[in-house]
């Protein structure tokens, strides 16, 4: 199948999301002029970075691998520190460039890094994971975590290009496989149903990379992100959608200590917006349902109870979302129809979580 390219940013700084077996092989021509590249990566996947690193250098360009430690513990300032030490060492200029291959972990850490080294250079990112290829990788945020909090740390800092070669998933295990389904099928809830239909056509399919409907799901993912973040790159508007599910979700990951995979606690985290929906009146009883038995029926969790909410509603505070003392949700007023609740009452909100607390 030939390779799918999806353009997204406005006009005159357009880059391509490119999706296709076999499109790793368009790197070097994307690095372009850049004498250096940093190729940053997760220790896990050092094999591939190999062949990345030599297919590079066989183009030309000076590669300095950077591997950095697996998934979460990745997007430390730490390691920002290290690889920034890194890139002053060998001198690289706003000539050079970064490459950030791996999950989403790893391409926002080379993302937040490409961004603030001599305040931007050319950064690539090849997603390897499934939600890097429909979220992680698109649209330009980038970041690290604090004690405070998840991504508190970060830039809008498009990439110049996005390559998510369909072979690399096929080494990704069946659990984080399954993170990027959450991240699917939220993009399915705020904005194009027919990836809700087509979960629930095959939902053991939708968990496998050779599923009937799998490069269908994928590109209309990137497509709906696509078209949200090129009218809306620093978010001070609709781009608010994309994190329907997160505000809860990511106070979950925090009281987790990040070894709470980011799609499963988004999946819990639609689950609680979906039951505050209901109880401010917005969405029936159908639709939460939907969630419940949508997310689970490939694998997501829909209950969570093992912090106290007190502790989760005092992280939502440090959301982005949060203006002064005002939490804000993305909620549904029905299927596809994103909108801001803003300061809903605590009573409602724990009682939101305490329908989240059993597995309803
Ligand atoms: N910037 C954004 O817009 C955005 C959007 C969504 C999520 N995110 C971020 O993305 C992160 C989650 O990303 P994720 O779900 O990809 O998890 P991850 O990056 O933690 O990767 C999961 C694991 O899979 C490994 N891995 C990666 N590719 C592999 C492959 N092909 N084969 C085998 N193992 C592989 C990783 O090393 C890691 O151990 C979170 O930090 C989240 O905040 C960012
Ligand atoms: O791209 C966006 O905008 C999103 O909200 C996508 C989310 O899936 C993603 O997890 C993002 O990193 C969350 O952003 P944050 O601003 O809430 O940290
Ligand atoms: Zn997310």
């Amino acid at each position: 199948m030939t390779a799918t390219r999806i353009g997204v940013g406005a006009t005159g700084e357009r880059y391509d999301v490119v999706v296709g077996t076999g499109v790793l092989s368009e790197l070097p021509g994307l690095v372009g002029s850049a004498e250096k590249v940093a190729l940053i990566h997760p220790e896990g996947l050092t094999g591939l970075a190999e062949r990345v690193a030599a297919a590079l250098n066989e183009a030309g360009h000076r590669v300095f691998p950077m591997p950095v430690p697996d998934g979460e513990a990745a997007k430390t300032v730490a390691v920002a520190a290290d690889l920034w030490s890194r890139l002053g060492g060998e001198n690289f200029t706003r000539g050079d460039a970064v490459v950030g291959l791996g999950g989403g972990a790893a391409t926002d850490l080379a993302g937040f890094v490409a961004a603030s080294w001599l305040r931007g250079v050319r950064s690539i990112l090849v997603p390897t994971t499934l939600l890097g290829m429909v979220d992680a990788a698109v649209g330009g945020k980038t970041g690290i975590n604090t004690p405070e909090g998840k991504n508190l740390v970060g830039a809008f800092h498009p990439p110049a290009g996005v390559l998510c070669d369909l072979e690399t998933l096929r080494t990704l295990p069946r659990a984080d496989y399954i993170g990027g389904l959450a991240e699917i099928i939220k993009a399915g809830f705020i904005d194009d149903p027919a990836i809700c239909d087509l979960v629930e056509a095959d939902p053991e399919g939708a968990c496998s990379p050779d599923g009937l409907h799998t490069r269908e799901l994928i590109e209309r993912a990137i497509r709906v992100k696509a078209e949200v973040v090129s009218g809306d790159l620093r978010e001070s508007g609709r781009r608010e959608i994309l994190n329907y599910g997160h505000t809860l979700g990511h106070a979950i990951e925090r009281a987790e200590n990040y070894t709470f995979r980011h799609g499963y606690a988004v999946s819990v985290g639609m689950v609680f917006v979906a039951e505050l929906a209901r109880l401010d009146g917005r969405i029936d009883e159908g639709l939460v349902r939907r969630h419940r038995t949508l997310l689970s029926s490939v694998g997501l969790p829909v209950s969570y109870d093992r912090a106290a909410w007190s502790d989760l509603l005092a992280t939502m505070s440090v959301d982005k979302k949060t203006r002064g003392n005002t939490l804000r949700f993305v909620v549904l007023d029905g299927l596809a129809e994103p909108v801001i609740l803003s300061g809903p009452s605590p009573e409602l909100l724990g009682e939101a979580y305490r329908a989240v607390t059993s597995a309803g």
